[in-house]
């Protein structure tokens, strides 16, 4: 097996956000669940809930490429595929992305949809509740995958987000074949309670095939994919099917499980929560940068909860601050 060149390709929704501070009273008076991300199926409804919004700062986002941003942040070599439309957010991701030193060489879609947006509203207390059209992201097509790519990097990020949609589900399938049969890891976020009611099922197939190298989630994901009691049931149902398991667990910190393995690791200090928007991201973003680098397990969950807590002291979910250095004292 040849040296991969890359550490991580990623695949997920190429999405621009549109952050906003509001107070409890508005989130309950437009009757989102606060803490929630739902999704917007109309280019009409999400300008009507934009024309509500008071005034907004875009950042590029996404899950998956804010995972790959935190990890070219840290000096890893990154590629990234997703889809855009041919519009000006479309060429605002594919700047902020390439900008970051990531690979990204998905073709823009021409044509209605727009490029995905997700209407973030972040309340005093740093909470965000976001509201997404994906957009041109959930016409990813099989074909925008670069086969010789996704077998050089050591690892191949998935987000759950992106399993709705047919085109882009068989786009990670055959990514994952092309993985596996290049002796690559695939590591798999499952990022929603909706998207594991949608494909419970379809995520143990891929479990119990031995698909799965790394499974990130946080507690509600991991309990609901299990279906377990609490969180040490789902732990325990779950640790045997999967190498490793990164479960996170807000502000109490995180916990990866390899085999018999077990370390947990408390969250890193934050000044003042800002806005949570990515805190799981780019703490899976921390934690496979270790993983990549060949670190342990306790150093790994260390480095994402630096990554998070760098993540949530200021609005957006790319990382501002001088991530290298931050690792340098992990
Ligand atoms: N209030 C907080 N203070 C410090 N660190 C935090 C806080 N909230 C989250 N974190 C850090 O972020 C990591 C991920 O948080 P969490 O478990 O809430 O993930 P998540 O639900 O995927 O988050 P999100 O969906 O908002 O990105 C935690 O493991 C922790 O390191
Ligand atoms: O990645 C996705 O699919 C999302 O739904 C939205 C992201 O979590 C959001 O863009 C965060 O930056």
């Amino acid at each position: 097996m040849t040296q991969p060149s890359y550490d991580v390709v990623a695949i997920g929704n190429a999405i621009v956000d549109i952050l906003s501070p509001a107070t409890d009273a508005f989130i309950a008076d437009i009757g989102m669940t606060k803490g929630a991300m739902a999704l917007v199926f109309s280019p009409e409804e999400a300008d009507a809930l934009y024309g509500k919004m008071g005034p907004g700062q875009e950042v590029s986002g996404g899950s998956a490429a804010n995972t790959i941003a935190g990890m070219a942040a840290l000096g890893g070599k990154c590629a990234f595929i997703g889809q855009v439309a041919d519009d000006q957010l479309g060429a605002v991701f594919a700047h902020d992305i390439r900008a970051a030193g990531i690979r990204f060489d998905t073709e823009a879609r021409a044509g209605s949809p727009t490029t995905g947006r997700c209407l973030i509203f972040v309340t005093p207390d740093g909470q965000r509740t976001m509201n997404t059209f994906l957009g041109a992201s959930h016409y990813l097509p099989a074909e925008a995958l670069d086969r010789a790519l996704i077998a050089d990097a050591k690892y191949l990020y998935l987000e759950g987000y992106l399993w709705d949609p047919e085109e882009p589900r068989a786009a990670m399938r055959a990514a994952i074949d092309v993985a596996r049969a290049a002796g690559r890891k695939v590591a798999f976020t499952l990022s929603a309670e909706f998207v594991i009611d949608r494909h419970r099922d379809a995520f143990h197939q891929l479990i119990d095939a031995g698909e799965i190298d790394v499974l990130f989630g946080n507690e509600a994901e991991i309990v609901s994919l299990t279906q377990a009691a609490d969180t040490e049931a789902a732990i325990a149902a779950i640790k045997d099917k999967v190498p490793l398991v990164v479960v996170t667990l807000s502000e109490q910190g995180a916990c990866a499980i390899a085999g018999n393995e077990r370390v947990q690791v408390p969250a890193a200090p934050v000044d003042k929560v800002v806005d949570t928007t990515g805190a799981g991201d780019l703490f899976a973003a921390g934690f496979l940068h270790g993983q990549a680098q060949g670190w342990g397990l306790e150093r790994s969950l260390r480095l994402g909860a630096v990554c998070a807590a760098e993540v949530i002291s200021h609005f957006g979910a790319r990382p501002l601050a001088d991530l290298k250095a931050l690792a340098a004292e992990v």
